[in-house]
């Protein structure tokens, strides 16, 4: 039996563990609790994850989902804010992936060493009646800063950019990597797998089917008439009359105002946003791996139209973008929603580029 002393002592150790002065996990990599979770054995072979902005509304959900994964051994944790709540968290789950936290800009190049796949949903997200470039003027310099570093850290990282407004963040990282002399085109994707994951529910519904079933390719942004659905390419083949088509189109596009309207005046963890990162981050991870036939939608560099960036399938691999397909026929009603996507994509790309260039 252990006497008095001895108990106390060990209690008075297990509760410095247990609540450590709120500045530790912050700011000293060295704590005991830090060292405890750096030694804890992943589920290796795997690869290493940073998700900036982790403890955001899309942030803690994907985090929770991105420590499900299998495929991921290292999952890094970086935000401005609450960050060490969330690493906790997160990290008591009983699954492979190792979890560490990481507070604050001077944190942030650790946060980034090392890593194979950054995942960004870092910046403010939209109120009712706004558009998502209202957030430009807030997210642009965010997403610069976060882009700079891993120019820095992680150059040949892949990155899945998730920060709105998309159009403009893609092009904005993709010059920030030009002027470190780092960019790879393939290695940058905006997630636009949100508008998919809506288009493939929304025309399940229409058709009666199981959503799993149904794939709808959705090209052009991640803004208003910028999405733009290819009803006429659903997987399983099928035809929709006129006013459905003009309502799918319509329902995906406002998919995201849908969702905000209804949120107002509350804080808010976008779980289908975290889904759809989760379902993106993971074929990202399987073309690293070398899997074979791994297609989604992204919005990257791209010659399919005349414009330097646009969403339209793609197919990953270990680079990254391994191949861009091309849009394939469209009917008469895609072809004008075409041209109206590329019109507003157009300055949303040019805000974006010379944001940086000025
Ligand atoms: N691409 C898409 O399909 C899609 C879908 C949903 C939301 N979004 C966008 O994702 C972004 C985040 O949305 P949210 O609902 O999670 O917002 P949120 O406000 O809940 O969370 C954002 C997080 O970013 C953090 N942050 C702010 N500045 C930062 C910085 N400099 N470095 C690191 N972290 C920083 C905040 O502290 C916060 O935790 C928004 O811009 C939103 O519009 C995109
Ligand atoms: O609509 C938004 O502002 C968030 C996101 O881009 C979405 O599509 O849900």
């Amino acid at each position: 039996m252990q006497d008095g002393a001895d108990i106390h002592q060990r209690i008075a150790r297990i509760s410095a563990h247990l609540n450590p002065p709120a500045n530790r996990l912050q700011v000293e990599g060295s704590s005991s609790l830090w060292r405890a979770d750096c030694r804890a054995k992943g589920g290796s072979p795997g690869f290493k994850v940073a998700i900036l902005g982790a403890a955001g509304g899309i942030g803690q959900p994907l985090a929770m989902l991105m420590k499900m994964n299998p495929l991921v051994s290292v999952l890094h944790l970086y935000d401005v804010a609450n960050t060490p709540g969330v690493t906790a968290d997160i990290s008591h789950m009983d699954t492979g992936a190792v979890v560490r936290g990481f507070l604050g800009q001077n944190q942030l190049e650790d946060a980034l060493t090392g890593m194979d796949l950054v995942i960004i949903p870092a910046g403010v997200p939209r109120k009712p009646g706004m558009t998502r470039d209202d957030l430009f003027n807030i997210n642009a310099g965010i997403v610069r800063t976060l882009c700079e570093g891993i120019a820095k850290c992680c150059p040949k990282a892949i990155v899945n950019l998730i920060s709105n407004p998309v159009n403009s963040t893609v092009p904005i990282a993709a010059e920030v990597f030009k002027k470190a002399g780092t960019y790879d085109p393939r290695r940058l994707l905006g997630v636009t797998m949100l508008d998919v994951v809506r288009a493939n529910t929304f025309v399940a519904e229409v058709l009666g089917l199981d959503p799993r079933e149904v794939d709808v390719p959705v090209v052009g942004g991640h803004a208003g008439v910028t999405i733009l659905p290819l009803l006429s390419q659903v997987k399983p083949a099928c035809s929709f009359t006129q006013e459905e088509t003009e309502y799918l189109t319509s329902r995906i596009q406002n998919g995201g105002t849908e969702v905000v309207e209804q949120m107002f005046k509350k804080e808010f963890q976008q779980m289908s946003q975290a889904y759809a990162a989760v379902k993106f981050a993971d074929a990202c991870l399987r073309g690293l791996r070398g899997d074979a036939g791994v297609v989604e939608c992204a919005f990257v560099s791209s010659q399919v139209t005349e414009l330097p960036f646009f969403a339209s399938r793609v197919r990953l691999g270990r680079h990254g973008v391994e191949e861009i397909y091309p849009l394939g026929p469209l009917n008469e009603y895609e072809r004008v929603g075409l041209e109206k996507a590329k019109k507003e994509l157009a300055g949303s790309i040019e805000k974006g580029v010379s944001f940086v260039r000025k």
